[in-house]
C-alpha cells in the first residue's frame, strides 16, 4: 500500500491510499478517516461509503462534512473508488459519465471487455475490508452507506450481507435499477441483456424476495428537488417492496433538497449517529 496523502481534520486522520488489487486486476485507490479514538488504542468501527456517477474516493471526503461527528463518535469511514482505473481498463465507448469508469455499479461484471476488471462488488465485500482490518486499527464492526449509484450499492451489499453490515443507509439511491434508464444500461453492458442475472443487484428485487432471519436496520434520505428522483431513483418502489415483506424501512423526505452534496451534508451527522447507535447495541 502506497500513501498518497495525510492531513489532521477534525483532530482526526484523513488518509488516501494507493494498492495494486487482485479482484480488480488494477492500482485501486480509497480514502480513510480515523478518528482521534485511534491514538488512545482503541479500534473502531468502520463506515464504508458508496459514492455515486462520475465521483472517486474524493467527492464524500471534501463535500460531505462528516469528518466533527465521525471523530466525536468514534468512527473511521473509508470511501474507495467507483470503477476500476487505468490505461487498459475499457471505458465506455462514447467516455459517457453513467458507464464504465466512475460508474461501476458495484457488481461483477460477466461481459467482455468489462469482467476483466470491473468486480466491484468483489472488491468492496472481500478484498478492501480484508485491506482496511489487515492495516488500520479498526474492529469487525462494519456499517455501509452511500448515494445514489453508491445508495445502490450500499442497499445491495447491505441486503445481501446481513451478517457483514450492522446497518445500512443510503441518500438518494437508485433502488431498482432494473427499471431505471442508469440501470439498465449499466446491467447490460456489465451484466448481459438477461434481466435475470440482474436481480442479485437490485435492490428492490433483493427486498421482495428478502427471506433472512436478520433484518438490519435501513435508513434513507431522499431530497423532493433532485432531478433524477423520478426518472432513476423512485424510492417508493423500494418502500413499497419493503411493506410487502414487513421489513422496517425508514425513508425520509425533504422538501426543496436536490441530489447534491448540499443535501448529503445536510443530514449526514443523522446517518454517521444511526450507524453509532447500532455498533454500539451490537458491542
Ligand atoms: N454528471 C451528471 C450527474 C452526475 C451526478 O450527479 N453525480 C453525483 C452522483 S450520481 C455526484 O455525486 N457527483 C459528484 C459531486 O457532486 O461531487 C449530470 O450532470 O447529469
Amino acid at each position: 500500500m502506497e500513501l498518497i496523502s495525510s492531513n489532521k481534520v477534525s483532530n482526526g486522520w484523513h488518509k488516501r491510499y494507493k494498492h495494486s488489487s487482485q479482484t480488480t486486476q488494477c492500482d485501486m485507490t480509497f480514502a480513510i478517516f480515523l478518528p482521534e479514538t485511534v491514538n488512545e488504542g482503541k479500534k473502531v468501527p468502520v463506515l464504508y461509503w458508496l459514492s455515486g456517477l462520475t465521483c472517486s474516493d474524493e467527492n464524500f471526503m471534501q463535500k460531505a462534512g462528516a469528518f466533527k461527528k465521525a471523530n466525536e463518535l468514534g468512527i473511521a469511514i473509508v470511501a474507495p473508488d467507483t470503477s476500476p482505473r487505468g490505461e487498459d481498463v475499457a471505458d465506455d465507448e462514447n467516455a459517457s459519465y453513467d458507464f464504465g469508469l466512475g460508474a461501476g455499479f458495484y457488481v461483477n461484471a460477466t461481459q467482455a471487455p468489462y469482467n476483466k476488471h470491473y468486480q466491484m462488488y468483489d472488491y468492496v465485500t472481500q478484498e478492501l475490508p480484508e485491506l482496511i482490518e489487515a492495516h488500520f486499527p479498526v474492529n469487525n464492526q462494519k456499517a455501509i452507506s452511500g448515494h445514489s449509484m453508491g445508495g445502490h450499492g450500499a442497499l445491495v451489499i447491505g441486503l445481501r450481507n446481513p451478517d457483514m453490515y450492522t446497518s445500512i443507509s443510503a441518500f438518494s439511491p437508485i433502488v431498482n435499477p432494473s427499471n431505471c434508464p442508469w440501470g439498465e444500461k449499466a446491467f447490460s453492458g456489465y451484466l448481459g441483456d438477461e434481466p435475470q442475472h440482474w436481480q442479485q443487484y437490485d435492490a428492490t428485487v433483493l427486498m421482495t424476495n428478502y427471506d433472512q432471519p436478520v433484518k438490519r436496520p435501513i435508513l434513507i434520505e431522499q431530497g423532493t428537488e433532485d432531478q433524477f428522483l423520478e426518472a432513476q431513483l423512485k424510492p417508493w418502489l423500494f418502500k413499497e417492496a419493503a411493506e410487502n415483506a414487513s421489513y422496517p424501512i425508514t425513508l425520509n423526505t425533504h422538501d426543496g433538497y436536490d441530489h447534491s452534496y448540499f443535501f448529503i451534508s445536510s443530514f449526514i451527522d443523522e446517518h454517521l449517529a444511526f450507524h453509532h447507535r447500532h455498533f454500539v447495541s451490537r458491542d
